[in-house]
């Protein structure tokens, strides 16, 4: 299974994928609740599966009753004293093995048989398993006897990638521990420490895990010294596995017992309980995923969300053994699931906090914050008659993702459309490609921008995410645009080019650690737009894949940015303005016209393709004209590869944009966009 990642997911993708038979997510996707096509069907009898169990409420025939199936009524739920209850989670690195050890522990606590998880669970993610990444979270409750007393262990789930650094806040805010997997033959990567840092701030006992061991590579010593000069964290104890082999997992499972706490005993409290994550499902509405912090929650309690401020009542509440299993009460230090018949996501967002409407908590759980969007696009049906069912997609995942923000947008050139917000780049690749697969529509996308805060003469400021929305040169005194804070980690070999790339980038040089003999940590400080292109991809292919990297956002700053314009036969082709730094706009502009060039087909007449600063035509090539008739050179030829081509002419048509008098295939609208991505 090829990860079909283009450069534009890659490049974000701090973590990009390279896992081809990835193992795992154990959970079943939040982000799956509309389906079509083939590919989902699968997905809907599974979901429907597992929402006719949780909602019959008998004792469902999986292949975990096998084990569980001494384990009678209550016990079933894992009612244990708080004081036998252990919240973590996992913190990896991409590819050093968290799903595999997770896996193992649901396997080795009984939770879920192999066999039950590769067909159950495995199968729910494919976007995500194409990618490699966890993209959502959720929890497990596993039942473990640690000399002779029955503990539960409950493990949430965290998503890997920056752009869901909230999401990765909260739930580990949720949490007493956490494992830190780091993979022996490797050692620590960037977006590794970024995570380890908020488990620290959230004070969370950390036990060190160094994974893979039974490779013939693997150097635990050396690691765990990594792990002490970089993060400060003691691995004199630090626990040596295989969770592949399944070696020193039951001392993973002890080290949770013993070393991580118990949740404080604050059921007398009013309730206070922490969403870490929500997905909506269409029967149910959204199901809210959540850890009771202080006080207890009840079957048909009348619930309130301090932050958004909704009331409902609370109709079924559960834990996650993974698969949802109803329970009367959840007490505080638990972790389980509620279904209120919620409409959208966004009334119980990430961070929340679930209190009693008759009885509220006088101060919700710190940490809640609002969704902000750093990378838009603009987002059209190729076939305009598609436009209203783009709006119902966006609406429907809106439903389930409330960071996803978008509003409808004109442009002469494409229609109608709509301008999209995302959380980052994977984000923004994700719904793409939801959009395209689950919704069976095809879109042209414009280029990704930042949001930019122009400085008017008037004394306005305004935000601007459009490049062909930026007000008038004449009318704007400054353009100021959001940077962020890279911190690369690297062998020392590839510091060179590493340092070229960020340069290249408009990056200013902040500082270098060697972290190790070996290894060093590189910091800058660049726009985020120069990294909304292939920067992830660059780093990858100039470290031969040994460097990572890890992004936080600074601010905004004043830049010398111009809007470059591309003109097509005269008229400006708005999708394809972009707004770049000055210094780059004459080679942004050649490129552009170039690329151009090679993806139009030629006309009955001649086109010229230009780039322009405003009136002023900084690049220009020229389309020559045809006369032939594609068939002519089949004339008299065989009748079939006649009508194939014709065919291949109308399939054509539809995909292609009329921009005045020429057809422009959505092909070159994708490879100029893609371009724009990179030279920019
Ligand atoms: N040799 C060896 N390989 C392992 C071990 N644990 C995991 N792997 C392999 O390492 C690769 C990555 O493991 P995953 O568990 O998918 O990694 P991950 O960190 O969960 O990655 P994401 O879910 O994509 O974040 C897989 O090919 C695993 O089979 C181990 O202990 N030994």
């Amino acid at each position: 299974m090829a990860a079909k990642i283009n450069s534009l997911a890659a490049l974000v993708s701090l973590q990009a994928s390279h896992h081809h038979h990835h193992s795992t997510p154990f959970y079943f996707s939040p982000f799956s609740p509309h389906l079509s096509t083939t590919l989902t069907s699968r997905r809907r009898s599974l979901r429907s599966a597992v929402v006719a169990r949780s909602t019959a409420g008998t004792q469902p025939k999986a292949p975990s009753d096998v084990d569980l199936a001494n384990v009678a009524g209550q016990d079933r739920l894992l009612k244990v004293p708080i004081s036998n209850i252990r919240n973590f989670c996992i913190i990896a690195h991409i590819d050093h093995g968290k799903s595999t050890l997770a896996d193992k522990l649901l396997q080795m606590t009984g939770t879920v048989q192999k066999r039950e998880m590769k067909e159950q669970f495995l199968d729910n993610m494919d976007l995500e398993r194409e990618r490699g990444i966890t993209i959502k979270l959720q929890a497990a409750r596993m039942r473990y006897v640690f000399e002779n007393e029955p503990y539960c262990l409950n493990l949430i789930d965290t998503p890997g990638h920056v752009d869901f650094s909230y999401e990765v806040s909260r739930s580990l805010a949720a949490c007493e521990g956490a494992l830190l997997v780091v993979d022996a033959s490797q050692g620590v990567e960037a977006q590794t420490l970024a995570n380890v840092y908020l488990a620290l701030e959230n004070n969370l006992e950390i036990i060190p895990v160094l994974n893979k061991i039974d490779l013939p590579g693997a150097e635990p010593v050396r690691v765990s010294q990594e792990i002490e000069e970089i993060v400060g964290l003691d691995c004199s104890n630090a626990i040596h596995c295989s969770a592949k082999e399944g070696i020193g997992i039951t001392e993973i499972l002890n080290a949770i017992v013993k070393r991580i706490p118990p949740p404080c005993d604050t059921a007398e409290r009013p309730l206070r309980a922490l969403i870490f994550d929500s997905y909506y499902d269409p029967y149910r509405g959204v199901i809210v995923y959540f850890r009771v912090i202080d006080g207890t929650v009840k079957k048909g309690d009348r619930i309130y969300f301090m932050a958004s401020k909704k009331d409902y009542f609370a109709d079924e509440i559960g834990v996650l053994s993974p698969n949802q299993l109803q329970a009367d009460e959840l007490y505080a230090g638990e972790v389980g699931y509620l279904a209120a018949s919620i409409r959208s996501v966004a009334d119980a967002r990430v961070g929340d906090t679930i209190t009693h409407y008759g009885r509220k908590a006088e101060n919700s759980l710190p940490g809640y914050e609002e969704a902000t969007p750093m990378v838009f696009c603009g987002l059209f049906p190729v076939d305009a008659d598609k436009f209203p069912d783009l709006r119902d997609a966006l609406e429907k995942l809106q439903l389930n993702d409330a960071a996803l923000k978008f509003e409808p947008e004109t442009s002469s050139a494409m229609g109608f459309g709509f301008r999209c917000g995302f959380l980052g780049l994977l984000h923004m690749e994700i719904i793409q490609e939801r959009l395209e697969r689950e919704y069976n529509l095809t879109l042209i996308t414009t280029a990704p921008s930042v949001v930019y805060r122009v400085n008017c003469i008037n004394g306005d400021t305004v935000e601007c995410s459009n490049p062909s929305l930026l007000p008038e040169p004449g009318k704007r005194t400054s353009i100021e645009e959001p940077y962020v804070k890279i911190e690369m980690l690297t062998p020392k070999d590839y510091i060179g080019p590493l340092m070229e790339l960020a340069q290249d980038r408009r990056g200013e040089f902040k500082e270098m650690k060697y972290i190790t003999e070996n290894r060093a940590s590189i910091t800058y400080e660049l726009p985020l737009a120069e990294m909304v292109g292939d920067f992830f991809d660059q780093l990858k292919s100039r470290s031969k894949g040994y460097a990572s990297m890890e992004y936080s956002f600074l601010g905004y700053k004043e830049s010398e940015l111009i809007k470059l314009d591309i003109q097509i036969n005269g008229e400006r082709v708005e999708p394809l303005a972009t707004i770049v730094h000055k210094d780059k706009a004459y080679a942004v502009g050649r490129a552009l016209t170039q690329k151009l060039k090679e993806l139009i087909p030629r006309q009955m007449f001649k086109v010229p393709i230009q780039a322009c600063i405003g009136a002023k035509v900084i690049a220009s090539e020229s389309l020559s004209a045809i006369r032939k008739d594609v068939l002519s050179k089949c004339y008299g030829g065989d009748i079939t590869r006649k009508k194939k081509l014709l065919k291949k002419q109308a399939e054509g048509k539809k995909r292609m944009k009329a921009i005045g008098k020429v057809d422009v295939p959505q092909e070159a609208f994708m490879a100029v966009l893609k371009l724009e991505k990179e030279v920019l």
